[in-house]
């Protein structure tokens, strides 16, 4: 979605009116009237999906994953329009009635709560790979998202921003219940449950887990050469200016973001009242992280 700088801001009614509610989850204009079609929409075996709350990491996990699939060189990744590849399914584009059509083995992303995705998925037809990301981080980029995307235009303040991220007055609703209903389902024998945090910590194992639940079968030498390649990836992130117009876009240097990897575990999801988990842990290493934990939720989110 990859849209230019706003021409009108948005006032607060006029950015609300953009989004639908569905089932008591805020979900973005594009996804109306295709709920239906979406829950019974029709899963194969070798599918794999790719789901995460938006701003989660999901183009790197996207190229990971192809390249661990597929045996891809990153290279060839950094040419291609890999985005082509893999469609978000509740996306205009392509469009449902097209990746139904796509030849397999399919790769298919979304951002879609687990109870909204198609309920084949539910019933272990397709593998899932979900990545969970801190809350801290993914915030502030959700945030910059949203200022650069034409069709929102948002221009609240930060810390506005962070209220309504904590109320679930978001696109795809809620972060604390998207990532609390993959969390249990993180045992699922069709469900893969990662953080974007290890992708930094351990690629290793993060690269032997995916191979493994891919069913890739390689030997040491190739898990080295594909764990180097994976590093390429993730490497390209750390530096804003080799990224794709677009991405890394926080004001804080990427690598401030990446020091908060270790104030968050999913764990203390459970049982989750909404903002405990943003206010504790260690001291935020910028200055929007220091915004978001200066703020309480607001009752209703308790
Ligand atoms: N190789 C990569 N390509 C694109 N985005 C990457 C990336 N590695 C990390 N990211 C980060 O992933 C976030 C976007 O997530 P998503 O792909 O789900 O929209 C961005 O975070 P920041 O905005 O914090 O920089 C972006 O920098
Ligand atoms: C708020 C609308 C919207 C649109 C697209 C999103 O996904 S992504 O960040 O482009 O992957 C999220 C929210």
């Amino acid at each position: 979605m990859a849209e230019s700088e706003a021409e009108t801001p948005s006032t607060p009614g006029e950015f609300e009116s953009k989004y639908f509610e569905f089932h008591g989850v805020r979900l973005p204009p594009f996804c109306r009237g295709k709920m239906e079609e979406i829950a019974n929409f029709p899963v194969r075996p070798s599918d794999v999906w790719i789901v995460t709350y938006p701003k989660s990491g999901t183009s790197l996990l996207q190229e990971v994953v192809y390249l661990v699939s597929q045996g891809a060189d990153p290279d060839e990744i950094g040419l291609m329009n890999i985005d082509e590849q893999l469609p978000v399914l509740e996306y205009p584009q392509p469009g449902l009635d097209i990746i139904k059509e796509l030849t397999s083995p399919r790769l298919i992303k979304s951002h879609l709560p687990y109870r909204f995705l198609p309920s084949d998925l539910h019933n272990g037809d397709s593998k899932v790979i979900y990545m969970a990301r801190n809350p801290k981080d993914l915030v502030v980029s959700y945030y910059q998202f949203h200022r650069s995307l034409r069709t929102m235009s948002y221009r609240g303040t930060f810390q506005e921003f962070c209220r309504r991220f904590m109320n679930d007055k978001l696109g795809y609703g809620s972060w604390f219940e998207h990532v609390q209903e993959f969390w249990e389902h993180r045992m699922d024998s069709n469900v893969l449950f990662l953080k974007y945090e290890d992708m930094h910590r351990d690629l290793v194992t993060m690269v032997e887990q995916l191979a493994r639940f891919l069913g890739v079968s390689c030997d040491k030498a190739q898990l080295e050469s594909l764990t180097e390649h994976c590093h390429q990836l993730v490497d390209q992130c750390c530096n804003a200016e080799a990224l794709p117009v677009g991405r890394g876009m926080c004001p804080c240097p990427p690598t401030a973001r990446l020091l908060t990897a270790s104030a968050w575990e999913p764990r203390a999801l459970v049982p989750f009242p909404a903002g405990v988990l943003m206010l504790s842990g260690p001291l935020p290493s910028c200055q929007c992280f220091t915004a978001l934990h200066l703020l309480s939720p607001e009752p209703s989110a308790l």
